[in-house]
Formats: structure tokens, C-alpha cells, sequence
């Protein structure tokens, strides 16, 4: 069964077309990424898989289940992080992934923020408040804090944009040991492509609100006579 199937999905500000037909499929332990330039409409897709806007046309089925219509259920199996959205910041990071956990009705929630703050090395930041967190070590609680419900779809809006090389090579590993331990699926974005290349199992490159090419590194690498996936990027970002 597959986690996501996203099909003919259009959306519209104003007279900005941000997505403009965009199908997109997710298969279970799939990690998949959504490439393109700035405003290529990667993150109006994730919006939209994430029932925080809604298509003005398509259609999404998460689990087998339209989103429309099983909105809560279906919202339950997955979660998302991303740089820009904040965490409640006069809260200590034990505290907000304690208030998500009881939010998302977590099963043994002290054990399972137990379980993150360690995976995330968080222990020493516990007590802190996270307004006087660095960027990187948000980071680290928002990815916490959205692996609280086990989710079977995780989806990532440029995950490791704000950590220092060696934070974004350790979460990556942890990601990518997370989708082959578990099986659970990912959607991401991101702007690295060495990350990608060594994340994900399919790429799909967006421009203009398309998808203009899929397939996984080495394939879109073949295809494109290019070296590595930069080179791809490059190219198809250029026409
Ligand atoms: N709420 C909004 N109102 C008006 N225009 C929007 C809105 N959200 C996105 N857009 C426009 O839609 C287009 C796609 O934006 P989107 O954020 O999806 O791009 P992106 O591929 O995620 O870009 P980036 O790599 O810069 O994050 C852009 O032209 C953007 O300006």
C-alpha cells in the first residue's frame, strides 16, 4: 500500500500558480525528496500533504484514506518538521516535548520523550528554555519532538538547513537508520544535495510548480550525463 498518493494537485495565490499538476507517490520506508530552485512550489506540495492548505484542485490519500474527508486520522500517522516554524519558546524543551507527547496522546509519553532526548542528544538542554536555544539545537528538539507519535510518514522541510556538518551528517544517519529500522517514510526538501543523494531512494525535481524529471541520484545522474546530483540540479534548474 502506498503512504502517499498525491494526484493532479493545483494550487493558486492570486496570480501565482505556486503548484501546478503535481502527482506524487510515497511507498512504505520510501524516503523521497522534492527538489528544485527557490519557489519551485516545494513547500506548497508539503503544505498540502500536510492538510495545512488546502488543493484548489487533486487529490491527496494518505494510508489509503483521502485527506479531505479523514482528516484526523489520517493527520495522527504523520508529522512534520521545519526550520521556520517555532516551538513554544518560553517553554524548557522537556516540557514542550512533554506537552506534545500528551497533545499527540502518546502511549507511555515519559518513556518515548525519554527515548528522543537521548536519540537527539538532548539531556544536557533539557532544563533550557527553548528561546535561548541555538537554531542547530532547535533543530534537534523539532525533530523530536515530531518523531513523538512514531510517525509512518514523516515529512521534513529542509531538516538539517540550520546544523553545523558534523550535527547534519550524525541526524542524518539517525533518519536514515529511523526509515530502514522502522519503515516509516519520508518527504523532504532540501537544498543539499549530498544529503539527498545519500537519504533518499527517489528524487523528484520541481520547477515552475512541476515535477520535471524522478527517478533516483544515479538514475537522474545518468540521464543527465552529470557527475553527481549537483550537476543535475544545475542542469535541470537552468532548462
Ligand atoms: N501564502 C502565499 N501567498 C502568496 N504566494 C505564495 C504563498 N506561499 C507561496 N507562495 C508563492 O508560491 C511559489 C512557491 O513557493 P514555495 O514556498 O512552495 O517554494 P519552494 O520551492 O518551497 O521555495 P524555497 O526553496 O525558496 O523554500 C512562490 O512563488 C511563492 O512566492
Amino acid at each position: 500500500m502506498s503512504i502517499l498518493e498525491a494526484t493532479r494537485l493545483v494550487k493558486r495565490f492570486g496570480p501565482v500558480t505556486a503548484v501546478n499538476d503535481v502527482s506524487l507517490t510515497v511507498g512504505e520506508g520510501e524516503v523521497v525528496a522534492l527538489l528544485g530552485p527557490n519557489g519551485a512550489g516545494k513547500s506548497t506540495t508539503l503544505h498540502m500533504v500536510l492538510g495545512l492548505i488546502t488543493p484548489d484542485s487533486g487529490s491527496i490519500v494518505l494510508f489509503g484514506q483521502e485527506l479531505a474527508r479523514h482528516r484526523v486520522e489520517v493527520l495522527s500517522r504523520i508529522n512534520f518538521a521545519a526550520s521556520y516554524v517555532d516551538l513554544p519558546g518560553a517553554l524548557r524543551v522537556h516540557e514542550v516535548l512533554d506537552a506534545f507527547a500528551r497533545m499527540y496522546a502518546v502511549r507511555r509519553p515519559r518513556e518515548r520523550v525519554a527515548e528522543l532526548v537521548e536519540l537527539f542528544e538532548l539531556g544536557p538542554l533539557a532544563k533550557r528554555k527553548v528561546m535561548t536555544l541555538s537554531s542547530g539545537q532547535r533543530t534537534r528538539v523539532q525533530l523530536a519532538k515530531a518523531l513523538l507519535n512514531r510517525p509512518r510518514l514523516l515529512v521534513l522541510d529542509e531538516p538539517t538547513a540550520n546544523l553545523d556538518p558534523d550535527a547534519g551528517d550524525r541526524i542524518r544517519g539517525l533518519l536514515s537508520a529511523l526509515a530502514r529500522q522502522d519503515g516509516s517514510a519520508m518527504l523532504i526538501t532540501s537544498h543539499n544535495m549530498r544529503e539527498v543523494e545519500r537519504m533518499c531512494d527517489r528524487i523528484c525535481f520541481m520547477s515552475h510548480g512541476l515535477i520535471v524529471a524522478s527517478g533516483s541520484a544515479k538514475e537522474l545522474a545518468g540521464h543527465y550525463g552529470a557527475e553527481d546530483l549537483e550537476e543535475v540540479f544545475l542542469k535541470v534548474a537552468r532548462g
